[in-house]
C-alpha cells in the first residue's frame, strides 16, 4: 500500500516516520511536484491541484484538520481532484476537543468572574469590588453541536453553566438544551449570554453571526468565534460592541488571516484575539486515527470521519 503526504507547514519527516511506524507494511512518501507514481491514500492540507488531479487508484483522501472548507472549495474548481466514490475523511477530535474545552472554559470564566472589568479598573487605578454575575444569567449557547461543540458543551455543563446548543438535528447531550434548524434559532439566541461558534464553513453558515443574530442575544452578551472567520460579519460585531449590545468578543479566526494591520479589530478595547490556534492538529493522535481508519478500510470495516460532500462538512 502506498501513502502520499503533503502539508505546507508540518514537520514532514516526523509525520512520515510516525506513519511508517503505525503502518509498517505501507510505503509512505512525501508528495513532490511531478510525482505521478501510484498511491492508495493521500494525506493532505491545502494540496496542490496536481497532487490529486486525475490520480487513479486512490482509495481515500485524509484532510489533516477538522474543517474541510478549503479542500472542498478547491474541489469545486477542480472536481477531478476527488474521483467519484473516493471518500474524503477529516480529523474528528484527535486531541482538538480538549484544546477547544480549554479555550472556551478559560474565556467564559474570565468574563464570568469579570476579569475584563477588573483589568479596565486596574488601568484606571480603581479599587472597586463589583457585583458577582450569577450562573443563571450566564447561559452559554453553542452554534454547531458536532464533535467539538459537543465537547465544549460537556466542559461548560461541568462548570455549572446553563448550556444550550444549535445544530441541524437535535442532540441528546446530558444537561444541554438542544435546538435544531433555522426555525429554532431565535429561541436558541434569546437569553444566550455567551455565544460560542463551532459551525463548519458552508454556504448556509457564511455570515451567520451578523447584526440580526447579535441583536437577539441577551444584553451585554459575549461572542467567542472558534470556527471560521467567514461566519462573522466583523463590521456588525464592531457595531454591536460600540452600541453596548455586546460586552466583549474573543476571536480566534478572521475573514482574512493573518489579520491585516489596518483591521479595526486589532485596536478595539473589548476584542481579544488569538492567531487561529484554538485547536491544532496533534500529530500522534491524528496518526493513530488515520492508521486505524486505513486498516479498517483495508479490512472492509465501517469507519468514522467521512465528510458528506452533499452537506459540505
Ligand atoms: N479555530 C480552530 O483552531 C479550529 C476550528 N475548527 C472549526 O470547527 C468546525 C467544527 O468542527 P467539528 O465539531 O469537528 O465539526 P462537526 O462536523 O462535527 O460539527 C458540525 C456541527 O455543525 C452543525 N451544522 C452544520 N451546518 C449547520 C447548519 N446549516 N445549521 C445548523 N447547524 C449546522 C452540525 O449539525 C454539527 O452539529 C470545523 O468545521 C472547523 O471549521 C476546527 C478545528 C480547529
Ligand atoms: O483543523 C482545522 O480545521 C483548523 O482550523 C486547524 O487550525
Amino acid at each position: 500500500m502506498d501513502i502520499i503526504f503533503h502539508h505546507p507547514t508540518f514537520d514532514t519527516e516526523y509525520w512520515l516516520n510516525r506513519l511508517q511506524q503505525a503502518l509498517p507494511d505501507a510505503r509512505v512518501r512525501q508528495w513532490k511536484q511531478g510525482d505521478r507514481q501510484p498511491a492508495d491514500y493521500a494525506l493532505v492540507w491545502h494540496p496542490p491541484v496536481e497532487m490529486l488531479s486525475g490520480r487513479k487508484g486512490l482509495k481515500g483522501v485524509f484532510a489533516l484538520g477538522a474543517g474541510v472548507d478549503a479542500i472542498l472549495s478547491k474541489l469545486q474548481a477542480h472536481p477531478d481532484m476527488l474521483p467519484d466514490g473516493v471518500p474524503l475523511f477529516r480529523l474528528e477530535d484527535t486531541g482538538m476537543g480538549l484544546q477547544m474545552q480549554e479555550y472556551a472554559v478559560s474565556q467564559v470564566l474570565h468574563w464570568f468572574r469579570r476579569f475584563d472589568d477588573y483589568q479596565r479598573q486596574k488601568q484606571q487605578g480603581q479599587w472597586q469590588p463589583l457585583d458577582d454575575y450569577r450562573r443563571e444569567d450566564f447561559t452559554i449557547g453553542i452554534l454547531g453541536a458536532g464533535v467539538l461543540g459537543g465537547k465544549v458543551a460537556d466542559s461548560l455543563v461541568a462548570w455549572g453553566f446553563p448550556v444550550r446548543c444549535w445544530s441541524r438535528s437535535k442532540k441528546d447531550f446530558p444537561g444541554v438544551e438542544s435546538f435544531a434548524g433555522g426555525e429554532a434559532l431565535p429561541a436558541f439566541l434569546s437569553g444566550t449570554r455567551v455565544l460560542i461558534n463551532l459551525l463548519p464553513n458552508t454556504p448556509q453558515t457564511v455570515g451567520i453571526i451578523n447584526r440580526e443574530l447579535l441583536s437577539q442575544l441577551a444584553k451585554e452578551a459575549y461572542v467567542i468565534n472558534l470556527a471560521r472567520g467567514v461566519h462573522l460579519v466583523e463590521a456588525d460585531l464592531l457595531a454591536a460592541l460600540d452600541s453596548g449590545q455586546l460586552k466583549g468578543a474573543m476571536l480566534d479566526v478572521f475573514s482574512k488571516e493573518p489579520l491585516p494591520e489596518s483591521n479595526p479589530l486589532w485596536t478595539h478595547p473589548r476584542v481579544a484575539m488569538t492567531p487561529h490556534v484554538a485547536a491544532v492538529t496533534r500529530p500522534d493522535e491524528a496518526i493513530s486515527y488515520i492508521a486505524k481508519t486505513i486498516t479498517q478500510l483495508e479490512n472492509g470495516e465501517s469507519v468514522s470521519g467521512e465528510v458528506s460532500l452533499q452537506h459540505g462538512y
